[in-house]
């Protein structure tokens, strides 16, 4: 295992925010995480994890910035994990567009080159982050997934792609059915070819659509009303809709006059961990 460098270190709430970078086999790529600890924790107490995928655009910083989690993490005693959205690299493919490339990650294990060399952010989140997390940190292996936007969808995605994996999910303005919408079609033709059946392999709306039992965990999502990305790329009734067909646990929340914005997720993150902090305690 490469070494884990701290690049940052602040007090917060009692607790530990910190930035560690590490060359992340996965990733084939040197990667930067962002961790809040919160007080208490120790090896004799180590406390469960929250991992947050971020959105198109963003880096392990946007959350932990502007998302105000650390107050009530640090009352609800939850570790907070959260890792870049892309690889990075001069040497890592990359495209002028926002919405691919490097911080646009989508959580997927691409197929396609160039991609291929680097984007495996779904072996990544699920497998070797976690491992390093702990290792490294006084953590349990109780977990929970919750996103924003690109990473609301990967944090649905990932739960039910890996069952168990995660005790309960989040999201905050999901994209739901990324087969059906232009940011989706864009990443998944570059990184997973033009094969639909394989796109619908990491599509949340098809993937909830036949969910059997055991992929069924408690899912928590927060939508406003006034996102300038609701009807051209959200589109949350298709979740509503997959989740009434399989009878999967989904509770979906529409909030008035809420955009696309952190002041959304930071209005209404202290609701998502407390939901998660009760599946993760029972
Ligand atoms: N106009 C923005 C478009 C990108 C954007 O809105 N990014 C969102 C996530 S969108 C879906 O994944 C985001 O979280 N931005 C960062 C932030 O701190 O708000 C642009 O060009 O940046």
């Amino acid at each position: 295992m490469s070494t884990l460098t701290e690049i940052s270190r602040q007090r917060s709430f009692g607790g530990w925010h910190a930035q560690y970078a590490y060359d992340s086999e996965a990733l084939n790529s040197r990667t930067r995480f962002a961790i809040f600890l919160p007080p208490g924790a120790s090896q004799a107490n180590p406390v469960p994890v929250l991992y947050w995928l971020s959105g198109l655009t963003c880096t392990d910083e946007n959350f932990m910035q502007k998302a105000a989690a650390q107050r009530v993490a640090a009352e609800l005693g939850l570790a907070i994990v959260a890792p870049d959205t892309s690889p990075r690299g001069e040497d890592v493919a990359d495209n002028h567009d926002y919405d691919l490339g490097q911080g646009a990650g989508f959580y997927l294990n691409a197929t396609e080159p160039p991609w291929q060399a680097h984007y495996q952010m779904e072996r990544f989140v699920t497998e070797e982050l976690p491992a390093r997390i702990e290792a490294h940190f006084p953590v349990t292996d109780r977990r929970a997934i919750a996103g924003h936007s690109m990473g609301g969808h990967g944090a649905l995605v990932l739960s039910l792609r890996h069952p168990g994996r995660y005790r309960s999910v989040s999201a905050f303005s999901p994209i739901t059915h990324p087969v059906a919408v232009p940011w989706g079609q864009k990443a998944f033709s570059a990184y997973l070819g033009a094969d639909r059946d394989r796109w619908q392999q990491y599509d949340a709306a098809c993937l909830m659509r036949k969910a059997t039992p055991d992929q069924h965990c408690p899912t928590l999502v927060s939508q406003g009303l006034a996102d300038e990305f609701l009807n051209s790329q959200l589109q949350p009734w298709h979740l509503t809709e997959a989740a009434g067909h399989s009878g999967y646990p989904l509770t979906l929340e529409q909030h008035p006059d809420y955009d696309h914005s952190y002041y959304f997720i930071a209005s209404f993150i202290e609701q998502h961990l407390r939901f998660h902090q009760e599946v993760l305690s029972a």
